[in-house]
């Protein structure tokens, strides 16, 4: 389970102060694959982060199980993976400062490696590999990780829309076989449609949730028919119009989003 309570964040640099996230509470229950979806700078980056412990929040908590159980999956797997490492050696690595023996190391490697379509690259490094098939070495290294909790930061932002739809499915599959928890930060609106049980819309910058909207679209889910279901056209419509309601009342707003004026400190 992962409980986020009254979340804020305001980067402090110098004299100038941003208030990037303003009051989050929601809950991912155990086993849910919820999507956050916001407009552009909205914080979502930050969120993760705080959630991740990579970041400390201003005021507010995060509740996670056991953190030691979380995998992140960044939207820039250049970066994210380390190219003077083999595909076999990145899925390895977590594994390894997880202190897990050999054996098992190997076993999770080659069934996470399998479980994204992958066998057969474990000796090929990063940069031979296609975008779309380093986001899958990434992905890979998350799951081989066995968390009880996967963030997903924008993960296919960078790949071309034929991957992404493939690596939707794969989240999605993955996610039914794992029962893991996910949650999976997008600002595509069909895309939090298509993944999610549920969706979290956020307000821009400084963000609270906005809505939330439960996703009552058939557990199995392809590319074809449940994207020309009237029902996925409904929600997608629901979520759009949110998304711009929030954008709207922000633009009405003095200043830079964020941006905290000295009546606000
Ligand atoms: N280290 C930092 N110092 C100051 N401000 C920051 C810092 N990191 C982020 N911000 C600000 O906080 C706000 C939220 O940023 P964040 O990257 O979390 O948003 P995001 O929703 O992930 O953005 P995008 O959708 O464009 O990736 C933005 O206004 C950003 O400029």
């Amino acid at each position: 389970m992962l409980e986020v309570k009254g979340l804020r964040k305001v980067y402090r640099s110098g004299r100038r102060e941003v208030e990037a996230l303003r009051d989050l509470t929601f809950t991912v229950a155990e086993g849910e694959l919820v999507c956050l979806v916001g407009p552009s700078g909205c914080g979502k980056t930050t969120l993760l982060r705080c959630i991740a412990g990579l970041l400390e929040p201003t005021s507010g908590e995060v509740t996670v199980g056991d953190k030691s159980g979380l995998a992140i999956v960044f939207q820039e797997y250049g970066r994210s993976l380390f190219p003077w490492l083999t595909v076999r050696d990145n899925v390895d690595l977590p594994l390894r400062q997880k202190k897990v023996a050999r054996a098992r190391r190997r076993e999770l490697v080659a069934e996470a490696l399998t479980a994204v379509g992958l066998d057969g690259t474990e000796s090929a490094y990063p940069w031979q590999l296609s975008g779309g098939m380093q986001q899958r070495v990434a992905i890979a290294r998350a799951v081989a990780y066995e968390p009880s909790i996967l963030l997903m930061d924008e993960p296919f932002a960078a790949v071309d829309a034929q991957t992404r739809a493939d690596l939707e499915d794969l989240v999605r599959s993955l996610w039914q076989r794992l029962g893991v928890t996910i949650l999976f930060v997008t600002h595509d609106i069909d895309e939090a449609v298509y993944l999610g049980q549920r969706v979290l819309m956020l307000s821009a910058s400084p963000t609270v949730v906005q809505d939330e909207l439960a996703v009552d679209l058939p557990a199995e889910r392809d590319q074809l028919h449940t994207r020309a279901d009237p029902r996925f056209a409904a929600l997608r419509t629901r979520v759009y119009a949110q998304i711009q309601a929030a954008k709207a009342r922000t633009g009405t707003a003095s200043g830079a989003a964020g941006e905290l004026s000295s009546a606000d400190r």
